[in-house]
């Protein structure tokens, strides 16, 4: 049996979720969990509690004496340089969810020049978002067009600039706030920015793909919407995807990536 050791960087909503979903497969076995410094004494404290995480470390930094299989990220931008990168220099391969930190000029080639240091792989995993294998398979006979329209309920998008332009408190109807090419939208919106981000680094580039976002108070999912165009034929694809209860920002299926990702390592059939 093929048995992974994992470090997981970033114990919020995505990392409790996949940490509660996997803690029964036997194959896949959370070593580390990595957290900002002043989160290790209560995150100790609360897994403390938990009969199968006994063995556990918490800590601010990924272990290298403890050498862990692989790295799986769901912390946010921050996280990526200081524990993806060196993870990947070091030859371990990691898994990383907040896609939307790759629309920074840069970081998509430092993550390539890390893993080929190490001689390893950095896996994009496809989070909130479906369909990315066959975006990415027709992107091989050339692309058009891709347009992307987002739509969560207002209070989705509390603590963005759609607070300035649109009262989330009190909307009666579906209004647009943005309108614009995938790396305005990544860098107005960092934190909604994941699906529009892997959806240019499938498709065809963070200038080229357009992004409409729009606050709904008719709808209780996050609604992705993307098409595209190109030699291949042509794609459509709806996602409704429930919120989180300890993050509506976050898309539920999010974790789920994360968990078929993981669980596609060490099954002997992978899909
Ligand atoms: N690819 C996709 O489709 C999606 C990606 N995401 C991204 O996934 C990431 C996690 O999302 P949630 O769990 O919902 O957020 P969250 O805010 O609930 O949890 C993030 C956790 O990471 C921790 N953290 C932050 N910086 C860290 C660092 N440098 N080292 C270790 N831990 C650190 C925070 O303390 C927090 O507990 C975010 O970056 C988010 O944007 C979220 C939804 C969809
Ligand atoms: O639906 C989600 O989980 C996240 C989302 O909109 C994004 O970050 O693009």
């Amino acid at each position: 049996m093929t048995v992974e050791r994992i470090a997981l960087v970033g114990f919020g909503a995505i990392g409790r979720a996949v940490f509660d979903l996997i803690a029964d497969d036997n194959r896949l076995e959370i070593d580390q969990i990595v957290v900002p410094a002043e989160l290790v004494q209560p995150i100790k404290e609360e897994l403390a509690q938990r009969p199968n995480a006994a063995l556990l470390t918490v800590s601010d930094h990924v272990s290298y004496d403890d050498r862990p299989d692989l790295i799986v990220e769901c912390a946010g931008h921050s996280a990526i340089e200081t524990h993806v990168l060196p993870g990947l220099k070091a030859g371990i391969p990691c898994m990383v969810v907040s896609i939307g930190a790759l629309s920074e000029p840069g970081l998509p080639e430092q993550l390539e020049a890390a893993a080929q240091a190490g001689n390893t792989q950095v896996h994009l995993l496809s989070g909130a978002i479906g369909g990315i294998d066959a975006l990415a398979a027709a992107r091989v006979a050339g692309l058009d067009e891709v347009t992307y329209v987002g739509r969560k309920p207002p209070l989705g998008w509390l603590g963005t600039p759609a607070e300035e332009k649109l009262d989330l408190h009190n909307l009666k109807e579906k209004e647009i706030f943005f309108e614009g090419s995938a790396r305005d939208a990544a860098r107005l919106f960092p934190k909604n920015a994941n699906v529009a981000a892997t959806l240019s680094l499938a498709g065809i580039g963070l200038d080229k793909t357009k992004v409409k976002l729009y606050a709904d108070p008719t709808v209780s999912e996050n609604i992705h919407y993307y098409e595209a165009q190109g030699a291949f034929g042509f794609m459509g694809v709806t996602l409704k995807g429930k919120p989180l209860a300890s993050n509506p920002k976050t898309s539920a299926l999010t974790v789920y990536s994360v968990v078929r990702a993981l669980k596609n390592r060490v099954q002997s059939v992978a899909i």
